[in-house]
């Protein structure tokens, strides 16, 4: 679906992606690796919000590949590679549902008017709950974003990310502040929607990766270091002393170092 060659990014004299060749099918691929490994930066190219220093993106359709090294984010958007954000990025004054119809309408033909609130924009109102049907936000839909809790919140903008079809998700961390009670939900979720979308998924939470992942992919310095079933993954020596570190299930606080915020640590903290 969507595949890189050479695909390199220089920041000065560090280089953040190192000639990274890479493929994602119709699968879940993850892709992991130490902080400043150059995850974020991978994510920034193949969705046009960097230009590379090096190599270039293709998009396939069909037999034919496109070239969209040179897309912007929002013309690989509009050819299908959405993608969720680390960092929350609803709109927190509008309703669960508005935040998803205003993605749908960005994503069609109405980009120019998107709060308007016309009933002939009842198409996009259709599609939009049918998004937040398969996210398990329906019930929410006309409460404002704010009131979500941090778990609800990233369901919110795996529905924005579905907003307009698209064929490829790139998920950054849709598990980042989520309590422990709703990680399971956000994990069956992103098992959920990679069974009809190609997903690449960054995240560091590893029982999760090993757990949903087709495929992982390891990134070093910019470099993938190792790419396989997460099985072959999590047995390579060179992944154990870059990354995991001694990784066994149900220890990915100590292996990674990273930490679930609790749910309350968010502005409107409902379960
Ligand atoms: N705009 C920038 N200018 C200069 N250096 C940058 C820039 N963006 C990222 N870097 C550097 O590039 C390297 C890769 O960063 P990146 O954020 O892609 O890593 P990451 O794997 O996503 O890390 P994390 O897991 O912490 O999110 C880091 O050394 C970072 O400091």
């Amino acid at each position: 679906m969507l595949r890189t060659r050479g695909l390199t990014k220089d920041f000065g004299g560090l280089t953040a992606v190192d000639s990274v060749d890479f493929e994602l099918g119709t699968e879940l691929c993850s892709l992991i690796g130490p902080n400043g490994a150059g995850k974020t930066t991978f994510f920034n190219l193949l969705t046009g919000v960097l230009e590379p220093t090096d190599g270039t993106v293709s998009l396939r359709h069909g037999d034919d590949w496109e070239d969209i090294t040179d897309a912007s984010p929002h013309e690989t958007a509009q050819r299908g590679v959405h993608r969720s954000y680390q960092v929350t990025n609803v709109f927190p004054e509008r309703t669960v549902l508005e935040n998803v119809r205003v993605a749908e309408q960005a994503a069609g033909d109405d980009s120019l008017t998107v709060w308007r609130n016309v009933d002939h924009f009842e198409g996009y109102t259709e599609r939009a709950y049918a998004k937040l049907e398969r996210v398990g936000l329906a019930d929410r839909a006309e409460d404002p974003a704010s009131t979500l809790s941090h778990g609800a919140k990233r369901k919110l903008e795996v529905a924005i990310a579905l907003a307009g079809d698209p064929s490829v998700l790139l998920l950054d961390e849709p598990n980042a502040g989520v309590s422990s009670e709703s990680v399971d939900e956000v994990r069956d979720l992103i098992r959920d929607v990679a069974d009809d979308h190609a997903v690449l998924l960054v995240e560091h939470n590893m029982d999760i990766v090993m757990d949903v992942s087709d495929r992982v992919v390891v990134l070093h310095q910019g470099a993938v270091i190792a790419d396989g079933p997460p099985e072959d993954v999590r047995a390579n020596p060179d992944v154990q002393s870059a990354y995991l570190g001694g990784y066994e299930p149900g220890t990915l606080d100590e292996a990674t170092g990273d930490a679930t915020d609790d749910e309350s640590t968010d502005s409107g903290g409902v379960a």
